[in-house]
């Protein structure tokens, strides 16, 4: 008998997020794993500890997995999702991770009485430190939502809304967060670079920064204005500097239009 954290699992798509998330199951220790990927690329870093085939007939045929992952691009699932449709008549849990698509989508791909968790991670999965909202379509039983927020929970947090909907802005927001604070990385690392700073050095300190202070706000009960305030000096430099930011039409308002734009574009995906 295996004494593996987590059951048998088939990915489909192991690409970008479906790979972080692999990452965090094979550190936490997984039963068996089937990849589903065309790309022989995508999978090199997972060779000898995965088994990996490039389309999902030539899954073999007595694997039977206790959960499968969509992890294609959306635009991918047409192609993808109904050769699984074999699976959702064995009862199995699907648990997808493809923005926009929605839960009566992928039931009329995979067939009406298919089980389907949709569940937006982020790729911070790979290091664990993941943030994952899910959402249980009609079926799922209690068993296998614990299940899904096992899956998850080893690669992160995980929340559960009731409505559907709410998967839009939860894609906008922390499934596509990381880019932002990324961005921030980058566009430090420049400005820095603009007042003189070594390029090498800039990019320490703007890496450093962003990794720190994330690291802070996850170890401190404290809001992140407070941690903002603790940062800035009464009539000092980071006033100064949080006066240009946070100014009427920049980030608050900035931040808003982004996360219309991509809660907008979620909705869009689902057609
Ligand atoms: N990248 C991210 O940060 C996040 C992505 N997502 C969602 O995850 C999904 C994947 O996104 P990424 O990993 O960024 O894209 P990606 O392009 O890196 O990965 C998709 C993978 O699916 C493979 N694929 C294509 N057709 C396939 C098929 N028929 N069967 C099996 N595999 C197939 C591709 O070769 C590729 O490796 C998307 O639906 C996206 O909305 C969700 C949250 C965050
Ligand atoms: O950009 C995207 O569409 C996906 C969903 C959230 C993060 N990446």
């Amino acid at each position: 008998m295996s004494h593996a954290a987590l059951p048998s699992l088939l990915l489909i798509g192991c690409g970008k997020m479906g790979g972080a998330m692999l990452e965090g199951w094979l550190e936490q220790g997984v039963e068996q794993v089937v990849v589903v990927e065309p790309y022989a690329g995508a999978t090199a870093a997972f060779a000898g500890r995965v088994t990996t085939v490039d389309s999902v007939e030539k899954v073999p045929a007595g694997f039977s997995p206790a959960a499968i992952i969509l992890a294609t691009k959306p635009q991918q699932a047409e192609a993808a999702l109904p050769g699984c449709a074999r699976f959702a008549q064995a009862g199995a849990l699907f648990i997808s991770v493809m923005a926009g698509k929605t839960v009566a989508g992928m039931t009329g791909m995979l067939g009406g009485d298919a089980r389907v968790v949709r569940a937006m991670p982020n790729t911070p999965a790979a290091v664990r430190q993941g943030f994952t909202c899910c959402f249980a379509g009609e079926g799922v039983t209690t068993v296998q939502k614990a299940l899904a927020d096992a899956l998850l929970s080893a690669v992160g947090e995980v929340a559960w809304v009731e409505d559907e909907g709410l998967i839009d802005p939860v894609t906008a927001v922390s499934g596509g967060g990381p880019a932002y604070v990324f961005l921030l990385a980058e566009v430090l690392e420049q400005a820095a670079i603009s007042q003189g700073l070594p390029k090498d050095l800039a990019r320490r300190m703007a890496r450093r920064t962003v990794a720190g202070s994330g690291a802070l706000l996850a170890a401190s009960e404290l809001d992140a204005a407070q941690l903002r305030i603790n940062v800035t000096s009464p009539k000092g430099t980071t006033e100064r500097a949080l006066n240009v930011l946070m100014a009427p039409d920049a980030w608050p308002k900035l931040m808003e239009e982004a996360i219309a734009a991509a809660t907008a574009r979620s909705r869009e995906l689902a057609g």
